[in-house]
């Protein structure tokens, strides 16, 4: 497509070298010398002063994390009217299907992950922010139990919530919404999270292991991602509901979180040294675990990944109606529970493909299909469970033949020794009964794809 009506010709301060700055649909090109063409999802902003012009985008250079660019200069034989259009049509195409100026409540834990996340948001996530002209309410958390008060008694009229910290807050954030006087309204509200925790496992299944940890690219998806529906669970343990929205972890997994709260310093590292410290102690993990089947085929389950990829919407996930917060459907003894017999070393349960960098704990999760995976590691060797965790970053364990993973609507866990612990988006729980059941999409997130982004495991040639 022919764009000359679009050439804006403008000169950095103290240059004289011409800067060419056109736009078709799908880009902006910056042309001095040599071109760069930033693709219009990436561009944010753009103003003039009637003589100056200012262009706002996130640019990445190779493989280097993004970074937030303002281009500035002097525009040649300027015409208002002129400048005008070309900016109006500019933003009018870098932002299609997405509301300008988005409002914003930001909840930033000074406490998470290597307790930096003030000083991320401050020099790098609001300057990208207030490029996008987006309009912030930003509150500090001061203890823990902070952001689930903020999120009960939110008001709702924000068009996303951005947590900048690491998965605790976005637990706690969740369960403020299941206790608003409007549940259903409040989950409508998308959560987009800034990856400043240590396992930030939901950034990582929002925006892929390249972006994951990427504060900038979190930034964009935060101005440009559209809501995306999801599952999540409730986790019900002696009456009580709890809202979880990644994981259930019992035995070996449990260990990465437990007992490792105090070595945040460590970042990601604390999840690695939880690990070692279970495999040495090595205890299996004596429970009965009891769920209501939804497919058992790796292979299905993975086709069924790759189909999701090609939509950015799910077919089967509804709209919640009403407003008061799902019924529990299986809390009675009905029929059609099967059991896993076999000695247990660990389960891992949950949505959502990595739970950190170095898990992606269940390679065949869908946000929206209405169904909680179930990744339950038999008994086996020190050596076994080892090599299983070799591959675990690209979720390649997942083929391993002692590994059961099954979907399910609903699972049970009846402990069968009096010692233990649940660990329930990184939360400890005590090892009581519990159950847990899903709720499809009643959560809603920001993507940039509508999908989660995760890459699953190819079926290896030879089977183990
Ligand atoms: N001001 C504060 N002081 C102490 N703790 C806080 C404060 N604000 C929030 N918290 C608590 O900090 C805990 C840790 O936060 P979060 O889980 O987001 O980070 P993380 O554990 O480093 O990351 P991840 O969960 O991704 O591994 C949360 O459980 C939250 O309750």
């Amino acid at each position: 497509m022919s764009t000359s009506r679009r050439d804006l010709r403008i000169y950095a301060v103290g240059t004289k070298k011409p800067i060419i700055i056109s736009y078709t649909d799908e880009h902006l090109s910056i042309t001095s010398g040599s071109a760069i063409q930033v693709p219009l999802r990436q561009v944010i902003g753009a103003q003039h002063n009637g003589r100056s012009l200012e262009i706002s985008y996130i640019w990445r250079k190779k493989t280097d994390p993004m970074t937030l660019i303002k281009l500035v200069g002097t525009v040649d034989d300027p015409d208002e009217p002129v400048l005008d259009a070309w900016i109006t049509t500019l933003l009018h195409m870098a932002y299609e299907g997405v509301k300008r100026g988005r409002r914003l409540k930001v909840l930033i834990n000074p406490h998470s992950g290597t307790k930096k996340g003030v000083s991320i948001f401050n020099k790098t996530v609001e300057p990208i922010l207030r490029a996008a002209d987006c309009s912030l309410d930003v509150i500090h958390t001061e203890r823990a139990g902070h952001a689930y008060e903020i999120a009960k008694t939110m008001s709702l009229d924000y068009d996303a919530i951005v947590i900048i910290s690491g998965d605790g807050l976005i637990h706690e954030v969740m369960n403020g919404f299941a206790h608003h006087e409007q549940p259903v309204n409040a989950f409508k509200i998308p959560i987009a999270p800034v990856p400043t925790g240590s396992g930030n496992g939901l950034s990582l299944n929002i925006l892929g292991m390249a972006d994951g940890f990427d504060v900038c690219a979190a930034a964009l998806n935060v101005v440009k991602g559209l809501p995306m529906k999801v599952d999540v669970f409730s986790f019900t343990q002696n009456g009580k509901r709890t809202i979880s929205f990644m994981s259930q972890a019992l035995g070996l997994a449990a260990d990465l979180d437990i007992g490792t709260d105090n070595l945040r310093w460590m970042g990601e590292a604390r999840f690695t040294y939880g690990f070692f410290r279970g495999l040495v102690q090595f205890k299996s993990c004596p429970i009965e675990l009891s769920y209501k089947a939804a497919e058992l085929d790796k292979d299905k389950m993975l086709d069924s990944v790759q189909n999701r990829k090609t939509k950015t919407t799910s077919d089967s996930a509804n709209d919640q109606e009403g407003t008061a917060l799902p019924a529990l459907k299986y809390s009675t003894d009905d029929e059609g529970w099967s059991v896993l017999s076999e000695p247990l070393l660990y389960v891992y349960a949950g949505k959502g493909p990595y739970v950190g960098r170095d898990l992606m704990a269940f390679p065949a999760s869908l946000p929206d299909d209405g169904l909680i995976d179930i990744a339950a590691q038999l008994v086996s060797s020190r050596t076994e469970v080892l090599l299983n965790f070799a591959g675990a970053p690209k979720g390649e364990h997942y083929w391993k033949e002692n590994l059961k993973y099954i979907k399910a609507h609903a699972y049970r866990v009846k402990p069968l020794a009096p010692k233990g612990a649940v660990a329930v988006d990184g939360e400890v729980f005590p090892l009581e009964e519990f159950q847990v059941e899903t709720h499809q999409g009643l959560a809603t997130l920001l993507s940039p794809y509508g999908h989660y982004a995760a890459e699953p495991p190819p079926r290896p040639k030879t089977s183990t």
